[in-house]
């Protein structure tokens, strides 16, 4: 198993403030994680890392074998597909929902004169309708509700053939429907062996795929726990991670937790 993703000893501070204090995380092929933690823990700032748009201010990154800070992030950046609030920002509303897809092959948000051929064309098409949202294509993306918007991003972010596949929050703003359908599909894509690697932040145990099996959890800039499911999602590691006494449980494949003794 080769290393996709590896912090060693991360420190990233801006200003006076330390968002990342000593951040050790490595990654390996074929694997899907979830990224954990409490408001403000560090999760985007660790996503943007691993995402080639942040350096950090101690310690080394690699991302797919190449060390941050050594090479030319914007070759890195096609490598790797990113689905986050930040980036749907910069998505014009009257982009066409295909377009929104098809010019991840260009790394722009926002057609303008690229030329795309039938493949790209077809490829978004069935990527659409790998997350049941091809019936949109020719609507404008601002026209969308909020999980409309949320797969086609994600759709977006695979366009381009990622090795590293990073989705931060994608369940967030969703109805109980919604997150459930994504969930669903996001475990389709997690058990499909020529899926990238993926790791999904989330603040809920609810939101994890079946399918994912590794964990990070970030408290205050510092990793509480990582590593496989059942050993990071104890109790103890979440309680500490959220800062209230958390009760877990596991059914069929889904992960749940509340405040012990309520
Ligand atoms: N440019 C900056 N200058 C100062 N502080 C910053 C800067 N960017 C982020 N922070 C702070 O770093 C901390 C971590 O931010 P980050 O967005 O990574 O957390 P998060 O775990 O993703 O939070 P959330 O769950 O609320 O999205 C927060 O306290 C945030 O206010």
């Amino acid at each position: 198993m080769s290393n996709v993703l590896r912090l060693a000893d991360v420190t990233l501070r801006r200003g006076a403030k330390t968002i990342l204090d000593g951040v050790d995380w490595s990654v390996d092929d074929g694997q899907r994680w979830v990224v954990l933690g409490p408001n403000g823990a560090g999760k985007t700032t660790v996503l943007q890392l691993a995402a080639a748009r942040m350096f950090p201010t101690e310690g080394s990154v690699e991302i797919l074998g190449d060390r941050l800070g050594t090479v030319d992030t914007s070759e890195l950046r096609t490598r790797i597909g990113l689905a986050s609030a930040a980036l749907a920002d910069r998505i014009p509303g009257r982009e066409r929902v295909l377009d929104v897809v098809l010019t991840a092959s260009y790394g722009v948000t926002g057609r303008w004169r690229e030329s795309y051929d039938e493949y790209d064309t077809s490829r978004a098409r069935d990527l659409l309708a790998a997350f049941a949202v091809d019936q949109l294509v020719d609507r404008h993306f601002g026209s969308l509700s909020e999980g409309e918007r949320k797969r086609v991003q994600i759709a977006r972010a695979l366009m381009a053939d990622p090795e590293l596949l990073l989705l931060d929050e994608p369940a967030a703003g969703l109805d109980l429907g919604g997150r459930e359908e994504l969930v669903a599909a996001l475990s389709e894509l997690a058990g499909d062996r020529r899926s990238p690697v993926i790791v999904l932040v989330t603040h809920h145990v609810e939101e994890i795929p079946p399918g994912f099996g590794h964990a990070l959890l970030l408290r205050s800039g510092t990793v509480e726990a990582a590593g496989p499911l059942e050993e990071v999602l104890t109790p103890q590691h979440l309680s500490r991670t959220f800062g209230l006494d958390l009760e877990v449980e596991r059914h069929r494949g889904r992960w749940s937790a509340r405040a012990a003794g309520r």
